[in-house]
């Protein structure tokens, strides 16, 4: 078979996720450029990924029966004879990321699920179990790709840059495409793929400095940030009708993060390290975002598997409309299967793509995606604002890896401390010692 007809093999770890119904309609969707002869799901929780498992077993037989499905809590099933594996697990699943939220909220800190200290525990608990499905897939299938979602991705990146160097995995973001294709739209025009843009940063912390319509090449930055300065992100009518409450409010605090520097345009998560006090005042400590997440998100994903399986067919269902997330790690596979050497973003060791920022330090970025995996493109100089918040949050993320490889209590607590949502180093350990017990079942023992 020649390399132009080659079908592909995936396999989805986390198939117990909410995003993983999403999933499988995007590849269903993308049959035609991304062809499939395999797809599986890979979780350790039998339970969970039965539910959803069932309800995409209807959906492949019914719009693709020619593709292999299967669902497996069996690694060596789930990862022989793989071409990609998307990763998109929770550890510890929404109680921990309940706990990662509400812990900080006790002593007057931001509760997030990927940024202060909520962030650094659940990266810490994502290490161990990304390494060892990186692993698997080298031990059964070498030549696969692993394309990874599970959070917190800036940690989980600078783990896989110290821990395995030379592993074909590659971490992404959807937040960077999300928010662009919101600027299309301000712009008129229709998604992310429409905009050429210069983008720097962390993951969850980075800046716009140049945003071009791709076919033209027009400036479109004047548009945006005339928009953004009034309205953040916030497009309103039937765009944004389905957008979450708390969505809707991140999408439209970005007008007061732009604000603060307004050469570049921002990444919305940069509200949490602008505005720690205001996050703060606004949350409500016993019901956070996992509380929304368990009223609207699961329990719509749980209940719609439920009534596809009961129902024995998946007409009419509610992933009708593909999601941005889903088409994002397709998009991304076909660039790795065709060498499309389109231009995406992934997590990174810098090398130079920030010119003025270290060559260790994992960076988001735009990439050129081909056969041979990422090659960054180089975004510049960091203004002095970015290049002090850069250095701060870098050193919190690689401090978390310090403490995992060297089982150490004091570098755990260093990050904690030194993290800009974090008011003082008693704060600091206060969490800490909260978080410990919590996350016994995760964290390697720290000392
Ligand atoms: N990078 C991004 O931009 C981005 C965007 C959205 C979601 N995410 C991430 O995607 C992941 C999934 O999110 P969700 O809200 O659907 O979570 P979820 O809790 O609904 O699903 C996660 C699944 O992972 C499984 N799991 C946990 N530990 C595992 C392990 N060690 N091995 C195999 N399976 C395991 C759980 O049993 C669960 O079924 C999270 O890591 C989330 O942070 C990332
Ligand atoms: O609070 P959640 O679980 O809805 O979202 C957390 C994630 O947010 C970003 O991703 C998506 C989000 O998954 C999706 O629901 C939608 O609302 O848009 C967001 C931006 O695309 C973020 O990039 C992830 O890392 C978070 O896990
Ligand atoms: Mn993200």
């Amino acid at each position: 078979m020649s390399e132009k007809d080659k079908r592909y093999s995936v396999v989805i770890a986390g198939g117990g996720s909410t995003y993983t119904p999403g999933f499988v309609l995007s590849l269903i969707a993308n049959q035609d450029r991304f062809p499939l002869r395999k797809l599986k799901f890979y979780d350790n929780d039998a339970e969970r990924q039965k539910k959803i498992g069932d309800a995409c077993a209807i959906i492949m037989k019914e719009r693709a029966p020619q593709i292999e499905f299967s669902y497996t809590t069996d690694p060596k099933e789930a990862f022989t004879d793989v071409d990609f594996v998307m990763g998109s697990i929770r550890v510890g699943k929404y109680h921990m990321r309940e706990l990662d939220e509400k812990i900080p909220l006790r002593y007057g800190v931001n509760g997030q699920e990927t940024t202060g200290p909520g962030g650094m525990a659940y990266g810490m608990r994502s290490i161990p179990a990304i390494i060892e499905i990186i692993d698997w897939m080298e031990k059964y299938s070498p030549n696969a790709w692993m394309i990874n979602y599970t959070n917190t991705i800036a940690i989980v990146a600078e783990a896989c840059r110290r821990l395995r160097p030379n592993a074909k995995v590659i971490n992404i973001c959807d937040m960077p495409v999300e928010i662009m294709t919101r600027m299309a739209k301000i712009c008129g025009l229709n998604d992310y793929h429409d905009l050429d843009v210069n983008y720097y940063g962390l993951n969850h912390f980075g800046w716009w400095k140049e945003v071009r319509d791709k076919k033209t090449g027009k400036d479109l930055m004047p548009l945006l940030k005339k928009h953004i300065s009034e309205n953040g992100y916030w497009i309103g009518g039937e765009f944004d009708k389905e957008t979450e409450t708390s969505w809707a409010e991140t999408f439209k605090k970005a007008k007061d993060c732009y604000a603060l520097d307004p050469e570049t345009l921002p990444n919305t998560y940069m509200q949490y390290y602008y505005f720690p006090q205001y996050e703060v005042k606004n949350a409500d400590p016993n019901h956070t975002r996992t509380d929304e997440i368990r009223e609207y998100r699961q329990k719509i994903v749980f209940g719609e598997c439920a009534r596809i399986v009961k129902a024995g067919t998946a007409k009419g269902n509610i992933w009708e409309a593909n999601a941005e997330h889903s088409n994002y790690i397709v998009d991304i596979c076909h660039a790795i299967a065709y060498n499309t050497h389109e231009k995406f973003f992934a997590n990174i060791p810098n090398n130079g793509a920030i010119a003025n920022i270290d060559s260790d330090s994992i960076v988001e970025v735009p990439c050129w995606f081909g056969a041979d995996g990422v090659q960054p493109m180089a975004t510049g100089m960091a203004g002095r604002f970015q290049k002090g918040l850069i250095e701060e949050q870098q050193a919190c993320e690689k401090l978390v890896v310090d403490a995992y490889e060297q089982h150490s209590y004091t570098k755990m607590w260093q990050a904690f401390a030194l993290n800009k949502t974090v008011p003082d180093a008693s704060v600091a350990k206060k969490i800490l010692d909260d978080m410990i017990p919590e996350n016994k079942p995760y964290w390697p023992e720290l000392n």
